[in-house]
Parts: C-alpha cells; sequence; structure tokens
C-alpha cells in the first residue's frame, strides 16, 4: 500500500533537508557538480524510459520527448558543469571614495532548502531545470511533479531517488493535498510553474514565510503577421510551434493570430495548406502529435469551441474524438475578443485568428491585455521589428520564429505581470536560486575622523563632497576655500 503523505512527513521531510544544509553538504563545488554529473546519467542511460512515460501522459511523439526534453535538459546540465566554477566565484565589485582604501565583492550564496513544484505538459524538463539551478547554487531541493502526468511523475521520483544524493535532494509525488503540506512548510524560494490561477495561492503560502518565489505562469502569447513576410516559412514555423509543440499544450505556444483583414486569406490558405503537408489530410489519425493530457482538458477545450458565435468561425479542423483525448488542428476566425477562447488560455490545439485594420491595432490589442510569456512578430521590415520589441511588453520576444528563445541560455525565461516573476535558464537559474551577498573588506588603516563627532561645518563639506566623489570640492575642503 502506498504510505499517504501527511503534515508530519512534510516537516520531517524539510528537517532532514535542513541538517545537510547547515552541515555543508550541498555547498562544496564537488558536490554540486557530482549531481549535475548523475542528472546527465539519468538523461543518457534512461531516454527510452522518459520517453515512453511522456508517451503514456501525453502521446507526446518521440521526436518532441528527445529534443525537447531529453536534448534541452542535457545542454542545460552541460552548460552548468562547464560553467559551475565561474558562476561560484565571487564577482569584484568597484569601491568608492567613501570606504577608500577597502575592497568588495558579490559572493553567490545558497538559499537554503527550496521547493519547486512542476507542471504536467514537459514534465521532465520543467522539472529538472529548475532543479539543475538549485543544485547548481548548492541548495537542498524538493521537487514536487505534477500529478496530470503520473507516469513521468513516478519515473521522475524513481529516478532521483536511485541517482542523486536523498540527503538533500528529494522527490514528493501528489496533488493539492500533498502540495498544500508542503506550502505549509518555510522554504528559502519555491519556484511554481503553472498556471496564474495557482501561482496566487503559491505566493499566498510563500508570503506567510516571507518566501521568495519565481512563478513561471502561462497566459495568451500572440502572433503578429506582416504582409512583409515570407508567408511559407511563417506558416510552417507557427505550425512547428503551435501543433509541433505537445500539441498547443505549451507555455509559449502561438495563443491567437493578429493580422490585417486584407492579408488574412493568404494567412489561412498558407496554414491549411502546410497542416495538410505536416498532418495529412486526417490529422486525427497523425502519430506526430501529442494528445490531450486528460478529458478534464478536453471537455474545457470544447466547450471553448462550442460556445456560440465561437462555433461557427471554425475554417479548418474541428474534429473531435473524447475517447481517444484528440482534437484535430483547428483554426477559427474573427470570434468575439470576449468570448471564452479570447479571454483564457487556450492551451491545445485551437487557434483563433483575429483580423484588424493594420498592424497598430493588431499591437494595441496586446498592450491592451494582460502581458503574455511570450510575444512573435512575422515581418522582414525591420522599423516594424523594432516598433514591437520596444512597444510590446512580454516575458520574452522572438521575430520570425515561435519558441526558440526557449533554448537560448544567454537569455532569461520567465514572464512579465500576469505571465509570472523571476526567470531562469542557463546563469539565470543560478541566480534564481541564490542570494547575491554583499561582501565589503575593510581594513583599520586611514581611519578618517571627519564622520565622528563631535560634528563641525568642515567636517560636514568634506563628508559631502566625498559621498558625491566630488573631488573639486574635496581639495577646496582640504586647502580650507569657501
Ligand atoms: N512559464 C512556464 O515555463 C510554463 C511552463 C509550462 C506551463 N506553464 C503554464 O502552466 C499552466 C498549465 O499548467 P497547470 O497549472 O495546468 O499545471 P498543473 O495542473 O500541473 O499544476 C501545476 C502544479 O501546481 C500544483 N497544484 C495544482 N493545484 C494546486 C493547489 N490548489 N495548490 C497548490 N498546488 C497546486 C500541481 O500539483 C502541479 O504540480 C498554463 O498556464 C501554462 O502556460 C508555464
Amino acid at each position: 500500500m502506498v504510505k499517504v503523505f501527511q503534515a508530519a512527513d512534510a516537516t520531517d521531510l524539510v528537517t532532514e533537508l535542513r541538517r545537510s544544509f547547515d552541515d555543508g553538504v550541498t555547498r562544496g563545488y564537488e558536490w554540486r557538480v557530482t549531481q549535475l554529473k548523475k542528472l546527465l546519467l539519468i538523461c543518457d542511460n534512461h531516454e527510452p524510459e522518459i520517453v515512453s512515460a511522456l508517451h503514456d501522459d501525453l502521446g507526446k511523439p518521440e521526436l518532441e520527448s528527445s529534443v525537447y526534453e531529453v536534448a534541452l535538459l542535457r545542454n542545460s546540465i552541460n552548460l552548468a558543469v562547464k560553467q559551475l566554477k565561474d558562476w561560484m566565484a565571487p564577482d569584484k565589485a568597484k569601491t568608492s571614495l567613501t570606504t577608500f582604501p577597502a575592497s568588495a565583492e558579490i559572493v553567490y550564496e545558497p538559499l537554503g532548502v527550496v521547493l519547486v513544484i512542476s507542471a504536467w505538459n514537459y514534465p521532465f524538463l520543467l522539472s529538472i531545470d529548475p532543479v539543475i539551478g538549485a543544485i547548481s547554487a548548492g541548495n537542498a531541493v524538493v521537487l514536487k511533479p505534477s500529478e496530470l502526468a503520473p507516469a513521468s511523475s513516478s519515473l521522475l521520483a524513481k529516478l532521483l531517488e536511485q541517482y542523486l544524493d536523498s540527503s538533500a535532494v528529494r522527490v514528493v509525488e501528489g496533488a493539492v493535498i500533498e502540495t498544500t503540506l508542503l506550502l505549509e512548510q518555510k522554504w528559502d524560494k519555491i519556484f511554481y510553474t503553472g498556471s496564474s490561477r495557482i501561482g496566487r495561492i503559491i505566493m499566498m503560502a510563500a508570503a506567510k514565510h516571507l518566501t521568495p518565489v519565481v512563478l513561471e505562469l502561462g497566459g495568451k502569447s500572440p502572433v503578429v503577421i506582416d504582409s512583409d513576410t515570407n508567408l511559407k516559412i511563417t506558416a510552417k514555423r507557427i505550425i512547428a510551434g503551435k501543433w509541433g509543440c505537445n500539441n498547443g499544450q505549451a507555455c509559449i505556444s502561438p495563443d491567437y493570430i493578429l493580422t490585417t483583414k486584407e492579408f488574412s486569406p493568404k494567412v489561412i490558405d498558407a496554414l491549411k495548406q502546410e497542416l495538410e503537408a505536416f498532418y495529412g489530410k486526417n490529422p486525427m489519425e497523425s502519430k506526430d502529435m501529442s494528445r490531450i493530457v486528460n478529458s478534464n482538458h478536453f471537455d474545457r477545450l470544447s466547450k471553448m469551441l462550442e460556445e456560440k458565435e465561437v462555433s461557427d468561425k471554425i475554417v479548418y479542423g474541428g474534429q473531435k474524438n473524447r475517447d481517444k483525448l484528440k482534437i484535430a488542428p483547428t483554426i477559427l476566425v474573427d470570434v468575439p475578443l470576449d468570448s471564452q477562447i479570447m479571454s483564457e488560455e487556450i492551451f491545445g490545439p485551437l487557434l483563433p485568428i483575429i483580423t484588424l485594420n493594420n498592424l497598430e491595432e493588431c499591437f494595441d490589442v496586446i498592450r491592451s491585455r494582460p502581458k503574455p510569456l511570450a510575444a512573435y512578430l512575422f515581418t522582414q521590415n525591420q522599423k516594424l521589428k523594432e516598433r514591437f520589441a520596444l512597444t510590446v511588453s512580454a516575458g520574452g520576444i522572438v521575430v520570425n520564429d515561435i519558441a526558440v528563445h526557449l533554448a537560448v541560455p544567454t537569455l532569461p525565461f520567465g514572464g512579465v505581470g500576469e505571465s509570472g516573476m523571476g526567470s531562469y535558464h542557463g546563469k539565470f537559474s543560478f541566480d534564481a536560486f541564490s542570494h547575491k551577498k554583499a561582501v565589503l573588506y575593510k581594513s583599520f588603516i586611514g581611519d578618517a575622523a571627519i564622520r565622528y563627532p563631535p560634528y563641525s561645518t568642515g567636517k560636514l563639506r568634506l563628508l559631502k563632497a566625498l559621498v558625491n566623489s566630488n573631488i573639486l570640492e574635496i581639495f577646496r575642503v582640504i586647502l580650507g576655500l569657501s
């Protein structure tokens, strides 16, 4: 019988991990790099099992599992192993006249015991990627994978227990009850990936202990298409980023398209043509697309499609099979902006196209809505690219492609406003789990009497000049000039 996770288990778990942290188990370079290399071994030795778990949970095609989960993880781990010494080294900081003589540095201090709560759609990537950051930064870590991807969750629990140091890295499987018990504990950071709704619950629980959070949330990521674009490539990239990424169940998947009324028929034709080239005449039978994760999400998506003034706007697809949890790639045109499909994150294979008079109106639609996790623009117009990058707020922006910024570790990945707070990937993951400690070294040389009472006008003038680094004024005070 599976043992039920109870409040005392959560408390004991954190106590145990805190003891390891306090004993310094996780702080040294050797421990960190050994654990990272173990994560690499998991990828090397267990890829077929991972692919199979992802197939059980989501019907994810092998290519997507191997590349977008395992290969991306390998990249993250290799980068951390290669850069760890550099990341851990303190950064020298400049000092000022006020503290002269002194030296200063920024020390990257591990936070302590951290909690990672991840989502079901990329269950390996979204679980292990933050754990890489937590370990790199020298923390003890508890991972809580999503219960909605049970095969992946149990494989993660098995493999992390088998490979990693269980005195400092643990997996707790479970759903709301288990997560709630974990959230009652005092953590030094909570890293959460999931919906904005639950993000609010996480932040409220964290506030009780003044625990900092990273919230990797979602939102409605828009795609603007200008008529000055390579339409064939545009269509292919949108399809690859939408249906080719877990069938639209991805946080940076295109949620809706904005284009001009005039150009929209060409956009629709191009999408139809490439969809057929990718998935054939009957996409419901295609093995190259994930299924919907479960019947709740299937019903949620169906409800969106069946809404009045939405169901009659389908121009492509619309087929569904609840038994197989399949929904065909579906394109809709000019659904009402206040419909459910245009108000909530779609997170599935439906793609509305909204047509407007010009591109400025398209940009205005984005600006009038909660800030998305990603915003995309397809154009060859340099001025438009710059205007988009400067005036549209989103977690990240990609011009002329979809979702690929996720694979660039020199770019921070995270949301803004409603799409989240904090970021990770590459060095940003290390930073997310580190405290940047300011350290100033002074000696007993050059002890200036001017900072000590009794105060005088001369001391006041000199101190002000020193704080403002006003060399001329310093000389004037020293030389007794007014
Ligand atoms: N920014 C990113 O990197 C990223 C990545 C993937 C998904 N997402 C977003 O996540 C959302 C989809 O994920 P989801 O929320 O359906 O995933 P989910 O249902 O798996 O939930 C995420 C986590 O929250 C936990 N949880 C659920 N209810 C809870 C509660 N009441 N209290 C505490 N914990 C609870 C779950 O157990 C799970 O571990 C979308 O909005 C998507 O855009 C964001």
